[in-house]
């Protein structure tokens, strides 16, 4: 599949259950809702709070973006939508909205408390309350724009279903932002959140007749930021950067909460600083990833860990030693069995030769190295009660592998 629906599961079931609330629960809708509107700037200034202090500047210009159009909806666009203000404000933040999330999204990332984030959200800002100062003009304009018979259809359109309340050209509009959110994702992942606002905000405008949709969907929307907010901070907290491993504050919560039976495995990249002091940390980097890719995939209910530097911990709960030894051996073979291709600028060692060398074309030359890891693995036994100990002889017994001439499991 191209884009993977996994990450987006939570909004999306937010965005549904949000739907369902808007068809069906309107009475109830109409009791909860100033608890809903206050819930709603409630979990704003919260997700605010923990975006500065997180540095999450990207989160940050969402909660306000989202925010700033509700506060529009309520004192602008309580009026029915035949009406050309409404019409106009309307169409200016189904088109606003999403071209300031792109914009958000890709600028460089600076700091949450860097100039440059109040240039955005200026950049933002000034349009979205621009208007408003200019409403009553351009309405006018627009209404005799209408008058003239020169609106195409693509522009504003109702749709005669119940369903739908948009027009032909902005629903385009928004399945290009959704694309273009979604393949930013595949670059960034931390930006998992904006295919997600983006679609929250053609849901908004397509049910926008419906009754409390804006303190719905605008609840909605604060749910999924500071859903998303709280994962990538957990995210952060507790995975490695460079693998995407759970790091060594997850495994030394997992040992905490290991039974009676345990098998712990360490294991070493084999003449790692080698490899880096020849191909440079770069290179040395994309062998972890790789590294730890393989032992990420490691069967027999395996829990994998990067412990530091090129040291990688597998935890297997439940399992006695012999039980885990295949699983080992698996992933052992498999990283010894991967070609990596590394790609080398080609420049000789001499200066003057480089330049002229430089001065052509740099050539690269590619070169296919296998890498090996030594794995040390040991279980839990009878009267031991830290795990810490189990841990202590996986690595003797890894020292071990690492004297019996490496690329080996021990135990
Ligand atoms: N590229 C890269 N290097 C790292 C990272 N963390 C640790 N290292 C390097 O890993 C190397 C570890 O080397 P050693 O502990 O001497 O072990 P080794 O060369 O693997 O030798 P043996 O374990 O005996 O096979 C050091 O050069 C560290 O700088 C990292 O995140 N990225």
């Amino acid at each position: 599949m191209i884009f993977r629906l996994k990450p987006y599961l939570t909004g999306l079931v937010i965005i549904i259950f949000a739907q369902w609330l808007l068809e069906t629960q309107t009475e109830t809708l109409r009791g909860w809702f100033d608890l809903l509107k206050w819930s709603g700037y409630g979990l704003l200034v919260l997700t605010l709070v923990v975006s500065v202090h997180f540095n999450r500047p990207v989160y940050a210009h969402f909660m306000v973006l989202v925010g700033i159009q509700y506060y529009l909806i309520q004192n602008f666009l309580q009026v029915p939508l035949s009406e050309p203000s409404a019409q106009v404000l309307y169409l200016w933040l189904a088109i606003w909205l999403p071209l300031s999330a792109l914009l958000v999204s890709v600028v460089p990332a600076k700091p949450i408390k860097h100039w440059f984030q109040a240039l955005v959200a200026c950049v933002y800002l000034a349009p979205l309350l621009g208007v408003i100062a200019l409403l009553d003009s351009i309405s006018v304009w627009y209404s005799e724009f209408l008058a003239s018979g020169a609106a195409p259809d693509l522009l504003f359109q109702f749709w005669p279903s119940d369903w739908l309340v948009s027009s032909v050209g902005v629903v385009i509009f928004y399945l290009m932002c959704l694309l273009i959110g979604l393949t930013l994702v595949r670059f960034n992942k931390a930006l998992t959140l904006l295919p997600l606002m983006i679609l929250l905000q053609a849901v908004l405008l397509m049910r926008f007749h419906l009754t409390f949709a804006s303190a719905v969907m605008f609840l909605a929307g604060m749910l999924i930021v500071f859903v998303y907010l709280l994962q990538q901070s957990w995210q952060l907290v507790y995975l490695d950067e460079l693998t995407g491993l759970p790091g060594r504050r997850a495994m030394n919560e997992t040992l905490q909460g290991l039974g009676r039976r345990y098998t712990l495995a360490m294991m070493d990249v084999d003449h790692f600083k080698k490899f880096n002091d020849t191909y440079g940390h770069d290179i040395g980097d994309q062998v972890l990833k790789m590294v730890a890719s393989r032992i990420g995939e490691v069967g027999g209910g395996g829990k994998p860990f990067r412990y530091g530097g090129e040291e990688f911990a597998i935890v297997f709960p439940g399992k006695a030693l012999g039980e885990t030894l295949v699983h080992l051996e698996t992933v052992r073979t498999a990283i010894e069995n991967y070609q990596m291709t590394i790609r080398q600028p080609d420049r000789p060692e001499d200066n003057v030769e480089g330049k002229k060398k430089r001065a052509v074309k740099v050539a690269e030359s590619t070169k296919v190295v296998s890498v090996t890891i030594s794995i040390g693995a040991a279980e839990r036994v009878q009267g031991e009660k830290d795990p810490n100990d189990v841990l202590k002889n996986a690595d003797k017994v890894l020292y071990q592998a690492k004297e019996a001439g490496r690329n080996c499991v021990c135990y």
